[in-house]
């Protein structure tokens, strides 16, 4: 996972020269015997992250953020600037970045109201269906009871498909025959969760295309008839670019509040998630990193920095 980006940034910053920025740029901390420090080229350096970030996968834009926050914390900086400090500004930088409003992401596991209601949101495909049973499998882990609500009753054997994750996890559902009221199976699962004082209602919905107005109207419908306690909207860490005009359309249609990143462990590159927090300033509140259904963890902005900082 991310394996690239942080080579290559262990490259840059120890002033490795076949892969980090030209000759004249000897890292100070990597002298064996005492020599002069040179000078970095901070201009030089600036472009090599630039390319670094690009070929992460990084989008332009968050690219363009970084590098502009780079230069002026920099320019700012009292110290002096060598790779360290580069690396610390970095590093400070890239957390701005991807911490948008994740502070106020809400603790799942700590919510007060019962039952409490999520709407899952996504297109086909990103995982949506794996990610509702991975964190009813996450929160019957810390003792809390869950009930699954199978709207998705659009697609032939999705009904299925929730129902079988239901029994491997060991959570109740709640589910109607395919083609029927999506709403009304959400209604009947709060109704259940209510009478039972269950802890949480996950609702899945049609995985659908952004721009499908119809079935885009019929996810309106579930969000008024569930009043939803949290809204999240599931992306596919994988399909790069396109994975922010998905949410930027979504939220334009419908609001949500935070969104769980799927296969990061098939990020190679290492970039979406920075893409994903600087292009739609939501909170990540989970990430998805495997097919089984432990294979989920809160998404903490340190441990994506560890995982692509060296130091
Ligand atoms: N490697 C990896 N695969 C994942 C992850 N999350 C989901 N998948 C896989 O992605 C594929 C699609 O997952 P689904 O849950 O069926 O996707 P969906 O979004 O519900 O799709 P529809 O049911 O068609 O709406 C499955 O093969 C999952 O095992 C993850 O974090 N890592």
């Amino acid at each position: 996972m991310f394996d690239k980006l942080k080579k290559k940034f262990s490259d840059i910053f120890s002033g490795n020269k076949e892969n980090g920025p030209k000759d004249s740029l000897t890292a100070t901390r990597d002298s064996v015997a005492p020599q002069k420090e040179k000078t970095i080229r901070r201009d030089e350096l600036e472009s090599t992250i630039e390319e670094t970030l690009l070929e992460a996968d990084v989008s332009y834009d968050a690219t363009e953020e970084i590098i502009e926050k780079l230069k002026a914390n920099l320019g700012k900086l009292k110290r002096k600037i060598d790779y360290p400090a580069v690396e610390e500004e970095l590093k400070s930088v890239v957390r701005d970045v991807i911490q948008h409003n994740n502070k106020d992401a809400v603790n799942l596991l700590t919510v007060e109201k019962k039952p409490f209601v999520i709407l899952f949101l996504g297109i086909n495909g990103t995982g949506k269906t794996t990610t509702i049973g991975k964190l009813a499998y996450y929160l019957k882990s810390n003792n809390k009871s869950v009930v699954l609500s199978a709207s998705d009753t659009f697609r032939a054997g999705a009904i299925d498909q929730l129902n079988i994750l239901a029994g491997n996890v060991g959570v109740e559902i709640i589910k109607h025959d395919f083609r029927s009221d999506p709403a009304s199976v959400a209604f009947d699962a709060i109704e259940h969760a209510k009478a039972r004082k269950m802890d949480y209602v996950l609702i899945d919905s049609a995985g659908r295309m952004q721009t499908n107005k119809n079935l885009l109207d019929e996810m309106k419908k579930i969000k008024r008839v569930a009043k939803p306690d949290m809204t999240i909207l599931v992306l596919d860490a994988m399909i790069g670019q396109d994975v922010i005009n998905q949410a930027l359309t979504f939220s334009s249609e419908i609001n949500y509040d935070s969104v769980i990143v799927t296969k990061l462990d098939t990020d190679a590159k290492g970039g979406s998630i920075i893409s994903i927090s600087a292009g739609i300033k939501k909170p990540i509140l989970f990430v998805g990193i495997g097919q089984e259904m432990d294979d989920i963890i809160p998404f903490d902005v340190e441990w994506y920095l560890k995982k692509i900082f060296s130091s």
